[in-house]
């Protein structure tokens, strides 16, 4: 497609480049007894059509440019891994070991953020809101597409925003860390840094509640959670022992994905 379009492009700019130059030759308008009139009359008529075939042209590059951009898009890098999931599930505890584990650079996102604006994220939640949160996501998230060999620690909404989500599907492999809401209620119900699972106007909620919060937003998310590329499930399994499933189940992610795109 890319070839035919850069094809189509030096096939007008050839056009182009006749038309500058089909001028009437003087000697010739007067052999064949046309007046300077009509002579002036038709080089006007060949400028105006070489014109519009400048403007063609320069469709044409901006839409091979643009193809080539969304191609570089498109060609997906499988080793840049992308841990979703929801709270609790492990994102920030496995990403660095699975990092480590497999020879990666490591990323968790919130902290990121958190570094970036110098704010935690509860306080980013408090004084900006959720959306303004979830613009600041996908703008750190923007930034980080480009790298390959990366482990990177989503947040557990970070998927919510489409842009994110289109985002995130181009350019790597999604991972889902799955736990059942009563086991993220367990790991959570003594943390004070998710904000989400919060009542009104910050207040403690008890494990119970939090377990109702945790299954109501869940049951929401868990449709593109479950699109994911490799899914594990962390409930009855020890850390390490995901870690060492994650990377087997990565590399051959990686090495089969990377042998279907030769193939193509
Ligand atoms: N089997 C397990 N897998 C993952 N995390 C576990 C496990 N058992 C206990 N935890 C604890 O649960 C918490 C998970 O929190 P975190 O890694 O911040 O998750 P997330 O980034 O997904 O919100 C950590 O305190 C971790 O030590
Ligand atoms: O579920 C969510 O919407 C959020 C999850 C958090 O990350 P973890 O999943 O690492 O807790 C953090 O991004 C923010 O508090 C919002
Ligand atoms: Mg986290």
């Amino acid at each position: 497609m890319r070839n035919k379009l850069q094809g189509a492009v030096l096939f007008i700019k050839r056009v182009a480049a006749d038309a500058q130059n089909r001028k009437l030759p003087g000697n010739m308008a007067t052999k064949k007894g046309l007046s300077k009139g009509i002579l002036t009359f038709l080089n006007g008529r060949c400028r105006i059509f070489f014109i519009f075939v400048k403007l063609c042209t320069t469709c044409a590059e901006l839409q091979a440019k643009q193809r080539g951009f969304e191609q570089s898009v498109v060609n997906k890098e499988h080793t840049l891994i992308f841990l979703t999931g929801f709270s609790g599930s492990g994102k920030s505890t496995i990403g660095p070991l699975l990092a480590n584990s497999l020879g990666y650079e490591f990323v968790d996102l919130d902290q990121s953020i958190e570094q970036d604006t110098g704010k935690t994220i509860t306080r980013i939640f408090a004084e900006e809101g959720e959306e303004f949160f979830r613009a600041l996501e996908l703008q750190r998230l923007s930034a980080l597409v480009t790298q390959n060999n990366m482990i990177i620690s989503l947040g557990g909404g970070a998927l919510e925003n489409d842009l994110a989500y289109a985002l995130i599907q181009k350019s790597g492999t999604l991972v889902y860390l799955k736990s059942p809401s009563k086991t993220l209620a367990r790991r959570l119900c003594n943390k004070t840094d998710r904000p989400l699972l919060r009542g009104e106007k910050g207040r403690k909620l008890s494990r119970e509640e939090i377990e109702e919060k945790i299954s109501t937003i869940l049951a929401k998310r868990e449709p593109r959670y479950e699109s994911a590329d490799i899914t594990v499930e962390t409930d009855i399994k020890r850390i390490g022992s995901t870690v060492e499933e994650l990377t087997r189940k990565i590399e051959r992610f990686v090495r089969s994905a990377s042998a279907t795109a030769d193939d193509q």
